[in-house]
This record gives structure tokens, C-alpha cells and sequence, in this order.
């Protein structure tokens, strides 16, 4: 990473967080001082999650210092994840990416449409506004969210990936499913709450960050809808039961965990995402 932040340095940062100094005038400051921009975010963003992880524990939550990870000591091509057989089809190591096959089986897949699509709106982003959410036009598909253990069949997938993530299901958000009509997309982003705005200490009060990410394929479009790692020129292609997990330790770019979903091109696409958070949400 080149530079290192010091002890000194560390100590600077946690002061500013505590006062309630915005995260972009720590960075100005740091820039200021010398730093190249880069470096200097990565090492906030390692600040301030380390910062937040001890005040968390300070207040008596339980976050890990592991990130939600399967178990592929042994190079197994199948892991068996409580109820089911899951195939392991790829792994990356940076970002870290893992592609699933048969993580759900297509009547899961077709019973989450179904229990899902009265219940769509025009997806939003969390929290973008003090006054709640605002429709983000860089996400033209519509969700809804689940709450966890909303259903049966909810409860057994969000149990199903706990066991093969090794991840607490309290540390997860319920699941949110999405459907992109054709021409429907998802620009380029980070799932992890931007450390610079000014919304997310508070958001952050309820889970900590989120550190994982699984998107579920409910349906196979006709054509286009892949996931896209840009940094990484990587492309999953999305495929009924297929999954595809992504972790990110930091809130920070040097994760590669930016992705996007790529423009249908025909057909429909469904998906449903779960988040995975450092600590309880509830
Ligand atoms: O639809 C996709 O392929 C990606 C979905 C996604 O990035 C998300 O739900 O956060
Ligand atoms: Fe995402």
C-alpha cells in the first residue's frame, strides 16, 4: 500500500471520526498532508472500520473479525449446506468471488417469484435522504424486501446460507428480490455503506457494515443480466439456482467488490440478494 498510517496518525483519525468530523475532511486533510488520495482512503476506510468495530464491542455487540467465507479446504467441488448439495463452480481470489451451482432448486427459485411479485415497487436506495429513502435512477429494476424468517421457505434458504458461509443468520438482512424488465440495469456500486456519507454512522448503528453478498438467480434471461466485476473484467452469467457470493472487508475500492448488473437484453431477470452485516441486525 505504500504508506502506512501511523500510531500517531491512527489516533488523528479516530479523533476526527469521535468529533463527528465528515469522513471527506478527514480525507482533504489527509491529501492535504501529503498523502496520495487512494492510499489515504484505503487507510480510512481501515480506520474507521476498526474504529467502529471497537466502539461496537465497547457497546457490548458481537462482531467478528472474520468475513463470511465457505469452507473449500480440500478443493471439494460439492459442499453440502445443511439441507442441500451446492456446487462450487469458481473462485476468485481478488475480489473475492465464489460462484454456486443448485444453491436454491428451481421450485425455491419459482416459489420467491411468486411470493415476491405483488410486492414490488420501484427499488430504492437506503437512506439516501435524512427523510428516509429516494428512488435511485442508478437501479432501474423493482424490489421489495423480506424480513428475515418472514416465510418457511425464506427461513431455509437464510439457514442454508448461514451453514455454507459459516455466517450467523442474525447477521443477515431479510432477502430482497429484484426483477429487471428488459433494458433494466444496475450501474456500477459497492454494496458496503460509503464511509464518507454522512448517513451512514447511523445506519451503521443497526449491523455494522455489510461484509458479504449473495446474489441468487431465480430465473435464466434470454440474454443479457450478468453480474460484472468491472475492476476485475470478470462476468457471471446468470443462471436459474446459480449464486454468486462476494466479501469485502473494508469499505473501500481496494476490495475490487464493485459490480454491477449489466443491462437484459431479453427476457426478464429475477434475483435475490443477501446481505451480509458484521454484526445482529434486528
Ligand atoms: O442483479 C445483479 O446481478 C446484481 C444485484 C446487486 O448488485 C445487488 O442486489 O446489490
Ligand atoms: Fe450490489
Amino acid at each position: 500500500m505504500g504508506q502506512a498510517a501511523s500510531p500517531e496518525l491512527c489516533r488523528w483519525i479516530i479523533e476526527q471520526i469521535r468529533a463527528g468530523v465528515s469522513g471527506d475532511k478527514i480525507l482533504a486533510a489527509m491529501v492535504q498532508s501529503g498523502w496520495d488520495e487512494k492510499v489515504a482512503r484505503t487507510a480510512f476506510a481501515q480506520i474507521f472500520q476498526s474504529h467502529q468495530k471497537d466502539e461496537a464491542r465497547r457497546a457490548g455487540k458481537a462482531f467478528t473479525d472474520s468475513l463470511p467465507e465457505p469452507d473449500l479446504a480440500g478443493q471439494p467441488s460439492v459442499i453440502r449446506a445443511l439441507d442441500r448439495d451446492v456446487k462450487v463452480l469458481m473462485t476468485l481470489a481478488h475480489p473475492r468471488v465464489v460462484l454456486f451451482g443448485d444453491l436454491l432448486s428451481h421450485e425455491e427459485c419459482d416459489a420467491l417469484i411468486a411470493q415476491s411479485r405483488d410486492r414490488l415497487s420501484r427499488s430504492e436506495t437506503v437512506a439516501v435522504k435524512v427523510d428516509g429513502s429516494e428512488v435511485n435512477t442508478a437501479r432501474t429494476s423493482d424490489g421489495m424486501f423480506f424480513e428475515r424468517g418472514e416465510s418457511e421457505l425464506c427461513a431455509r434458504i437464510e439457514a442454508r446460507l448461514a451453514a455454507l458461509l459459516h455466517w450467523p443468520v442474525e447477521n443477515g438482512e431479510g432477502l430482497q428480490v429484484l426483477r429487471y424488465q428488459p433494458g433494466a440495469e444496475y450501474l456500477p456500486h459497492y454494496d458496503y455503506f460509503d464511509p464518507y456519507h454522512a448517513s451512514t454512522p447511523s445506519i451503521l448503528q443497526r449491523g455494522g457494515q455489510r461484509v458479504g453478498t449473495v446474489v441468487m438467480y431465480l430465473n435464466t434471461p434470454r440474454r443479457g443480466g450478468g453480474t460484472i466485476f468491472p475492476d476485475s473484467r470478470l462476468e457471471i452469467a446468470p443462471v436459474k439456482g446459480n449464486a454468486v457470493f462476494f466479501s469485502y472487508g473494508q469499505p473501500d475500492p481496494s476490495t475490487l467488490s464493485l459490480h454491477a448488473g449489466a443491462p437484459v437484453l431479453e427476457g426478464e431477470k429475477w434475483v435475490a440478494t443477501k446481505w451480509l452485516r458484521q454484526g445482529l441486525f434486528e
